[in-house]
């Protein structure tokens, strides 16, 4: 039997799948780092953590393996998406990575507008500033630490210094170099233009290649570390959102996905890039080739639910904390939660804005607040649903990922929100699965990412939409709406009082 190995570096942890030929997951480790916030708006995590975890996770994986490591004929990566690993001459790391949840960069990115223009960003990288990007953080560091900046000769994203460490070659693959706002995202280069504007070395940018694409085998160092075959295949990989899409078959027209990690998106496939979306949602370059994404983010989705567990319930499991919920009705008995924890993105690109619950009553009790707090996340997503619909877009039936499909009554909560169909897979792996396809797919097992697809991926449960509960969000949701722009004002003012 052959296999191959999808690594998917996520912002709370790594998680390495062994999957066989017939798409089986024959082992997974998942392997945890922290994340470093030392002020309000600030996330940063040490390279060298990934690297570890990801070798121990290995390990980890391969210590039960009872076949040949050469039959596991190629690996490859998902990566978190915008994190800066800045690099100097040697390829040595020069500061902590500044992740895509980091906001400090409000002012770099207005720097950006009012050097660029509105217009002029838009047409070449196809999508607006913001805080989470990269590009705006290089102009952080250039701006305070200069000498940090001076130093750096080059810049990659976290899942391709994953794979230099693996390989010793360094490249970036289009799927996350979109995440940049440095990438013209047409023409599938480097835009000098944007370098230039910002000035901004272009040699800065490392070379491009795409997600399915051969870069070379691991080192005898690596391999020995991990206990991974040297001649083993490494092939590029992709920005997580892409990864989860070709996990979850997000590979034709209609196609939506919806994925809650720590970030929550909502996902749809388009064949070209020269759809109008105005900046409102992102538009990005798939992993698949000559394909492109658009996606609306809300940036504490997951987070939101680990926030509330790991400070009202930090002894309890997820489940526990959630075994009542279905007792709630929808609405939570008219509680609101606005998920804007560490501000938001889709639709409202605001660093400052903060969360809030809404109308809270004597009678509510602890599964009420848990109750809303999914309600809120799935509002916020709901809010990119509306947006692709405003646009033309069918969306009635949906794929969903991650974390936040784990659990039933969230998943039907999902069906009866966007009021379409929710359907999960059989063992749903996210973006780790659309790393091994990747790896399938560029060792020559499938002819197409979406051949592969066919043969890996399997409908477990649809949940319909409940015509009831529907109704009762469709009014909660306008009531929801609202919320920003009442809260906005009263966050500004409360700024100073942040540490
Ligand atoms: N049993 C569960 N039920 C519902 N949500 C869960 C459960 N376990 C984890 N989660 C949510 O899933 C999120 C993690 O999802 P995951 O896809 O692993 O994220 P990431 O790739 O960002 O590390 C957590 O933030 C948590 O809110
Ligand atoms: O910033 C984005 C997308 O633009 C995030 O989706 C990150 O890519 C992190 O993903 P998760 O860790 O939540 O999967």
């Amino acid at each position: 039997m052959k296999y191959v190995v999808g690594v998917d570096l996520g912002t709370s942890a790594v998680k390495i799948l062994l999957v066989d030929k017939q798409g089986n997951v024959v082992k997974s480790v998942s392997k945890p780092y922290p994340l470093i916030q030392e002020k309000t708006g600030y996330s940063e995590q040490n390279p060298q953590d990934w690297v570890d975890q990801t070798t121990s996770g290995l390990v980890d994986l391969l210590k039960d393996f009872d076949g040949d490591v050469n039959d596991i004929e190629g690996i490859s990566f998902s990566g978190q998406m915008h994190g800066l690993v800045l690099l100097d001459g040697d390829n040595e790391v020069l500061r902590p990575a500044i992740l895509w949840n980091d906001t400090r960069t409000t002012l770099q990115c207005q720097q950006i507008y009012d050097v660029v223009g509105e217009k002029r960003l838009l047409e070449i990288t196809k999508n607006p500033a913001l805080e989470g990007f990269t590009l705006p953080k290089i102009l952080w560091v250039k701006q305070f630490e200069p000498e940090i900046f001076s130093q750096a000769k080059t810049f990659v994203l976290p899942k391709d210094y994953l794979r230099y460490k693996l390989t010793g070659q360094l490249q970036m693959e289009y799927s996350d170099a979109a995440g940049t706002l440095l990438l013209d995202v047409s023409n599938k280069e480097w835009s000098t233009e944007l370098c230039d504007l910002l000035e901004l070395d272009s040699s800065l940018c490392p070379p491009l290649i795409g997600s399915h694409e051969e870069v070379g085998t691991v080192t005898a160092e690596f391999a020995a570390a991990s206990g991974l075959s040297p001649s083993m295949r490494v092939f590029a990989g992709g920005a997580d959102n892409a990864c989860g899409a070709i996990g979850a078959g997000i590979l034709e027209d209609g196609k939506t996905l919806c994925s809650i990690g720590t970030s929550g998106v909502v996902l749809s496939y388009e064949a070209s890039e020269d759809k109008d979306f105005g900046g409102k949602v992102h538009y990005f370059n798939h992993g698949a080739p000559d394909a492109f994404y658009t996606m609306g983010v809300t940036l504490a989705a997951g987070y939101s639910l680990t926030w509330f567990k790991e400070t009202f319930a930090p002894d309890e499991s997820f489940d526990s904390l959630l075994a009542e919920i279905g007792t709630v009705p929808a609405g939570s008995n008219g509680l609101l939660f606005t998920p804007y924890l560490v501000g938001e993105r889709t639709p409202h690109a605001d660093a400052a804005i903060r969360a809030s619950f809404i109308g809270m009553d004597s009678s509510h009790r602890r599964k009420d607040f848990a109750r809303a707090v999914l309600e809120g996340i799935t509002f916020s997503l709901n809010e990119s649903i509306e947006i692709f619909r405003q646009n033309g877009k069918k969306i009635d039936t949906i794929v969903s990922i991650g974390g936040g499909a784990l659990n039933e009554d969230w998943l039907q909560m999902q069906a009866d929100i966007f009021n379409a169909n929710i359907v999960r897979l059989t063992s749903e792996q996210g973006p780790g699965m659309g790393a091994a396809m990747l790896a399938a797919y560029g060792c020559g097992w499938f002819d197409s990412l979406k051949a592969c697809a066919d043969a890996f991926l399997q409908e477990d449960k649809q949940f319909q939409p409940n015509e009831e509960a529907a109704a009762v969000y469709k009014k909660m949701f306008a009531v929801y709406q609202e919320i920003y722009g009442q809260t906005k004002e009263l966050n500004q003012k409360l700024l100073e009082f942040r540490k």
